[in-house]
């Protein structure tokens, strides 16, 4: 079986530092997404692992085997994986056939043919196998490639944003096809994606990355449930973090001060200052006086079907706005008071200077 294990990987260009320390282990026949801003190192992880690119130290072992690292490495070709680009790279002048059969000329002819329309009817293109690729659209192209790597039976497969040039409909129905193949062949996938939508919809473990290390390696509801880093609370749904005081812990369960006020929330915090990781799922609007929080409406928007107020606390004048889901929209300037139903306290150290105003993560595309 195919697992992936990646152990203090590093990789420098010239003066950036694309990967400083990754390790990971990829259990064999899940489906990872790497997820993170732009320039935080996916497709040099990616690069790496495929062999295209190797580490100035660190190692790399795919299925229990060392492919890179201690003097030792393997070409691409003889890693026994497949990879597909945002750039489909066809041969325009073959047909769908050819191209899926490209690099499959070691086998006798019938079993290359059986081998084709098994990955043609993987991607759900049979029928298509004489068209050219100017005959196809761009999601059947995006198929086509899909069904070159899938033709060679890899264990592994390397997607790099593989739906960036597709639209939005096309990309959910793709979405879709990833997980079924992935389901009917077992072999484990590994996809990078700067669009975290992408990623939770499809990945099993997604790794959020940032500034060439690994913040945080888990399913996805856990990015929310358990940010482990601010990084990784302020980018996976666009969450907020408060700072607050961490008095007492007991268990998961900590004890803060946020403005002056005493909270029992959950988290992992010890003693000291911590960061309150919120999303706006944890606020809920709240009439009731004397309990909740006060604060000021700054703007409103409409989005996925539902009125959002970014509010600023008096408590904590100086946060970014949080959001809260209200059945109607309020205007600016407007006074509210929410109530906080869940989040996550994690340890402010090392980040301590990191102010709450810091510019918010770009939104998914
Ligand atoms: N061949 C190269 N030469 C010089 N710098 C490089 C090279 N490849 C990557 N980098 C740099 O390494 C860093 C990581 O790049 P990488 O392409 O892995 O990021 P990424 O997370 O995939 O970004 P994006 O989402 O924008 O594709 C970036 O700062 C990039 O400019």
């Amino acid at each position: 079986m195919t697992s992936v294990t990646l152990d203090q990987l590093r990789l420098t260009f010239g003066q950036t530092r694309a990967l400083d320390g990754v390790s990971l282990t990829i259990p064999s026949g899940s489906f990872v997404a790497l997820l993170g801003p732009s320039g935080c190192g996916k497709t040099t992880l990616l690069r790496l692992i495929a062999g295209l690119e190797r580490p100035d130290s660190g190692e790399i072992a795919i299925a229990g085997r060392r492919v890179a690292g201690r003097g030792q490495f393997t070409e691409p070709q003889d890693r026994g994986l497949g990879m597909v680009f945002q750039s489909y790279a066809l041969w325009p002048h073959l047909t769908v056939a050819g191209n899926i059969g490209f690099g499959l000329n070691r086998l006798a002819r019938a079993a290359r043919e059986e081998r084709i329309a098994e990955a043609l009817a993987l991607v759900g293109l049979t029928g298509l196998a004489a068209r050219k690729p100017h005959e196809l659209s761009g999601g059947q192209r995006q198929r086509v490639a899909l069904a070159r790597s899938l033709a060679a039976r890899p264990w592994l497969l390397l997607l790099d944003e593989p739906l960036a040039n597709l639209d939005t409909h096309l990309r959910q129905t793709m979405l879709a096809e990833f997980r079924r193949i992935h389901s009917s062949t077992g072999c484990t996938m590994i996809f990078v994606t700067h669009d975290q939508n992408e990623a939770m919809a499809v990945a099993d473990l997604v790794g959020v990355m940032d500034r060439g290390r690994l913040e945080q390696f888990a399913p996805p509801a856990a990015l929310f449930d358990r940010p482990a880093s601010q990084m990784v609370a302020r980018f996976v749904g666009n969450g907020r973090t408060l700072p607050v005081e961490v008095l007492r812990r007991s268990g998961e369960i900590c004890e803060i001060t946020l403005g002056g006020r005493v909270l029992r929330l959950p988290g992992v915090a010890p003693v000291g200052p911590g960061w309150l990781c919120l999303h706006s799922r944890d606020l809920a609007a709240q009439g009731a006086p004397g309990e909740g929080f006060d604060a000021e409406v700054m703007a409103a928007r409409f989005e996925n079907g539902f009125h959002i107020l970014e509010i600023i606390p008096d408590l904590v004048p100086e946060a970014e706005p949080l959001d809260l889901r209200v059945d109607r929209p309020l205007a600016p300037g407007a006074r509210i008071r929410f109530a906080l139903t869940g989040g996550w306290v994690i340890p402010r150290a090392g980040d301590a200077a990191l102010t709450t105003a810091a510019r918010p993560f770009a939104a998914p595309v």
